[in-house]
């Protein structure tokens, strides 16, 4: 090992490493991206006390799935996420041991089968009426519709009722903006740079009060989850027939080694699912409407397909995603340009690893630009453009086989969730623009719509986008 050297990257100073060089980031994807045209699609950075090495480009991400995935698996868990030592139970954040091996079988033996998921098409059916009723009202009120919050709203009723058997919010009170705001907050605080995420000696000081500031984010949490557990053990006690959801299958199920860890578990892994579920999905559907608004000729296209393929007598349904290439394509570029996290989940290295000519110490953190590699050149021509051909020209599928395209990520840490994103998403993009013409507000559609993102564990549109809808003439719902 001595014979290897860490990859490149700027000459470190004492203590500080490469901090002062670097200054504040607002956007890290961006910024890694510029270092990575300067020093390879393999350098490294020392922040602070933090040996950070970033692969950009799909070969070096080929490289460390397929032969490095398992000594690479660890995790560098941001601060943020240790409070009320969240971390400890959480699937996202957990070391590649028993527990997270248990935990993580949940979602693949229990949650995310296509057996289980088929047996919810109905729930999501029904939720996605409630969002076309709702854009229904709005188009005849004549107001704005906000495309994220919309489709958040759907995610998270989707979820809850997957999970809980209840909605969580409805689109006329304010209980989904409140779960947004905690969703949101807290992917930006995990993101975020933190002092005791650079110096983990200073993390027990909190000296950015990033876990303060989250203290009450986790705790309306908790207290969300734990009514919806003592509601159920009581009803259970009163012999109510069982709901068959996941929660069901979670208190049927053993973690830790009492009463008091096993629901420490279970929050957390509901925890894992509201945030790792919510704004990535919504945020798919608001960035396609976004890049599709801004190019009518590709808007046009997929109109026309979903009007050919389902018709005007009936709304999209699940069954019809497999027949819905232009709609898949449109997904794909989406994800493509617009990856929900734009750096895989950090990856902590679990022994010390020789990685083509280069060294990555054990211990040392890192970071997968998938932003990066998606708009590499080399491999995407014209990549800042909105293209979903390329995905008819070219069979490349995010299912984590092909490299260049890992918004999921890839190898034992894929996401768990990516099935049930995968019908949301489709079904939620297809059904608005199936139902309804989408146009943007005068001003925006004179000026161009402002795309900055803002950067977090996901990342969003900067402002909201807010359209006007348009029910589609023609259509007889039976
Ligand atoms: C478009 C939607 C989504 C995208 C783009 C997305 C993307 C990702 C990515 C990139 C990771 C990290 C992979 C890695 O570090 O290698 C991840 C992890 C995870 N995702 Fe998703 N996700 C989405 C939706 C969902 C949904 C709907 C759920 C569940 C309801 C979910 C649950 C999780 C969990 C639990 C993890 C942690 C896995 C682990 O560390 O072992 N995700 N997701």
């Amino acid at each position: 090992a001595d014979l290897y050297k860490l990859p490149p990257g700027p000459k470190p100073f004492p203590i500080v490493g490469n901090l002062l060089q670097l200054g504040p980031i607002s956007h890290p994807h961006i910024t890694f991206t510029s270092l990575s045209k300067k020093y390879g699609p393999i350098f490294s950075l020392q922040l602070g006390q933090v040996t950070t090495i970033i692969i950009s480009s799909r070969e070096c991400a080929k490289q460390l799935f397929q032969n490095h995935d398992l000594a690479l698996a660890g995790r560098h868990e941001p601060d943020a996420a240790r409070v009320q030592a969240y971390h400890e139970w959480s699937i996202a954040w957990l070391p590649p041991g028993p527990r997270w091996r248990s935990l993580r079988r949940i979602c693949t033996t229990e949650l995310f089968t296509a057996q289980r998921l088929d047996s919810y098409v109905s729930v999501r059916k029904q939720k996605m009426q409630d969002l076309l009723n709702f854009i229904s009202k709005s188009a005849k009120e004549g107001s704005l519709v906000e495309i994220g919050p919309a489709a958040f709203t759907t995610t998270l009723n989707l979820l809850s009722c997957t999970i809980f058997s209840t909605d969580f919010a409805s689109f006329d009170s304010d209980s989904s903006h409140d779960f947004k705001k905690v969703v949101e907050e807290t992917m930006v605080a995990g993101g975020s740079p933190n002092v005791s995420d650079i110096f983990p000696v200073l993390t027990s000081l909190d000296l950015q009060g990033v876990r303060r500031k989250l203290q009450p984010h986790n705790k309306f949490l908790r207290r969300v989850f734990n009514e919806q557990i003592d509601c159920r053990i009581k009803n259970r006690k009163e012999g109510s027939i069982a709901c068959n959801d996941l929660l069901d299958v979670l208190l049927d199920s053993q973690f830790g080694a009492n009463e008091q860890e096993h629901r420490q578990a279970v929050i957390s892994v509901f925890g894992d699912l509201f945030l790792a579920g919510t704004d990535t999905s919504s945020n798919t559907v608001e960035w396609a409407m976004a890049e599709l608004l801004q190019n009518p000729v590709t808007m046009a296209a997929l109109n026309y397909e979903l009007a050919s393929i389902i018709g005007p007598e009936r709304d999209m349904e699940e069954s019809d995603i497999g027949r819905l290439p232009y709609l898949q394509a449109v997904v794909k570029e989406t994800l493509r340009m617009h990856p929900p996290v734009p750096f895989l989940l950090p990856r902590r290295a679990q022994e010390t690893v020789i990685f083509g000519d280069y060294l990555i110490p054990e211990g040392a953190k890192l970071l997968v630009n998938v932003w990066a590699i998606g708009r590499d050149e080399t491999t995407w021509p014209d990549p800042l453009k909105f293209r979903p051909e390329r995905f008819l020209e070219r069979d490349i599928d995010f299912k984590g086989r092909d490299f260049e395209l890992i918004p999921f990520g890839a190898g034992r840490r894929i996401c768990p969730g990516m099935p049930l994103a995968y019908r949301m998403v489709h079904l939620m993009l297809g059904s608005l623009l199936h139902r309804f013409e989408w146009k943007l507000p005068e001003e925006e559609a004179k000026n161009g719509l402002d795309m900055s993102e803002k950067f977090g564990v996901t990342l969003a549109m900067a402002r909201h986008l807010k359209v006007i809808a348009i029910p589609i003439p023609g259509l007889h719902f039976k």
